[in-house]
C-alpha cells in the first residue's frame, strides 16, 4: 500500500529528546519493507515558541508560518537521522520532490511546504498528489472528540465522521500561524474532494500506525462525504 502518515510535533518532540524518533524508526523501518511510506512531521511546541518570537517582531503571519515550516523541516531531519538508510536523506520542499525521492524506494519524510496551513494539510495534499491508499493522522489524542478532550472531561470520542460534518465543526477556528489545533480546513477539503481514506488516531503509541494500516478499529475514521 502507498501510505501517507502525519505525525504531530506534539508527539515527536514533546520533550527535547530522541525517544519518540527512535520509537517511530523501529516501527517505520520494517513497515517500509511492505509499504511505500510518506511521512509528514509537525512542528510541536518548538514551532509555537519560535512563532511567538516572530509575532512579537511584528513581521506578519506569513513570516510566522515560514518559521513554523522551518521547524517542521528540522523535525523531519531528526526523523531522517533516526531512520538512517531506510529513508531518502533529503527533506522534500514540495510534492513533486516528495514523489521524485520516493522513486528511491525509501521512506520519504517532509515537513511543511508553504504558508497558511498546517502539516495536516500538507499530508492530505500529499496523499492526493501521490494517490495514497491511506492517510493516517497520528496526534496527541485518541481521535476526534465532540469537544476538546483536554478541556472537557466529558468529551466523547467520535468513531466515524463525514468530512462535511468535520468542516462544519472546524468552521470559524483560528487560522493564525501555530494555532491549527486539530486539523485544518484545507486538509478536510482534500479528504472530501479526493475521497481519501483517512484515520485519525493516537500517535503516542507508534504501533497504532500498524493497527490503522491493518484496518483495525481505532481512533476516528473520516468518511469523504
Ligand atoms: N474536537 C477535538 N477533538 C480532539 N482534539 C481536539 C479537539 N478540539 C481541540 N483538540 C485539541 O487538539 C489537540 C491536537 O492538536 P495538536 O496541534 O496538539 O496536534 P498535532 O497536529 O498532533 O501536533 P502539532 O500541531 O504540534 O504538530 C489536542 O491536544 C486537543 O487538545
Ligand atoms: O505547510 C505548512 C506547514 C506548517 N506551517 C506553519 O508551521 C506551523 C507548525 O506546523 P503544525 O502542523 O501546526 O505543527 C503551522 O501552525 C503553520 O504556522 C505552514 O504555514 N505551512
Amino acid at each position: 500500500m502507498r501510505i501517507v502518515a502525519a505525525i504531530g510535533g506534539s508527539i515527536l518532540i514533546q520533550e527535547f529528546d530522541s525517544k519518540k524518533f527512535k520509537e517511530y524508526a523501529e516501527i517505520l523501518k520494517p513497515l517500509s519493507e511492505e509499504h511505500e511510506l510518506f511521512i509528514v512531521v509537525g512542528g510541536g511546541k518548538p514551532a509555537r515558541e519560535y512563532i511567538k518570537v516572530v509575532r512579537d517582531l511584528e513581521c506578519g503571519e506569513a513570516k510566522c508560518d515560514d518559521i513554523g515550516i522551518e521547524v517542521t523541516r528540522i523535525n523531519a531531519k531528526l526523523l531522517l537521522s533516526a531512520l538512517e538508510n531506510k529513508a531518502y536523506q533529503k527533506v522534500p520542499h514540495n510534492f513533486q520532490e516528495a514523489l521524485e525521492y520516493s522513486s528511491s524506494g525509501k521512506i520519504v519524510v517532509m515537513g511543511g511546504t508553504e504558508p497558511a496551513h498546517s502539516t495536516d494539510a500538507v499530508a492530505a495534499i500529499l496523499a492526493e498528489y501521490v494517490k495514497a491508499d491511506l492517510l493516517v493522522n497520528l496526534t496527541s489524542v485518541d481521535g476526534m472528540y465532540n469537544k476538546d478532550p483536554n478541556k472537557f472531561s466529558d468529551a466523547e470520542l467520535i468513531n466515524e465522521i463525514t468530512a462535511s460534518d468535520m468542516m462544519e465543526f472546524i468552521k470559524g477556528k483560528d487560522v493564525k500561524a501555530g494555532t491549527y489545533e486539530f486539523f485544518d480546513m484545507t486538509a478536510i477539503q482534500m479528504i472530501k474532494r479526493s475521497s481519501l481514506e483517512t484515520v485519525i488516531c493516537n500517535g503516542d503509541n507508534p504501533k497504532n500506525l500498524i493497527k490503522a494500516i491493518n484496518g483495525e478499529k481505532i481512533g476516528t475514521k473520516v468518511i469523504s462525504e
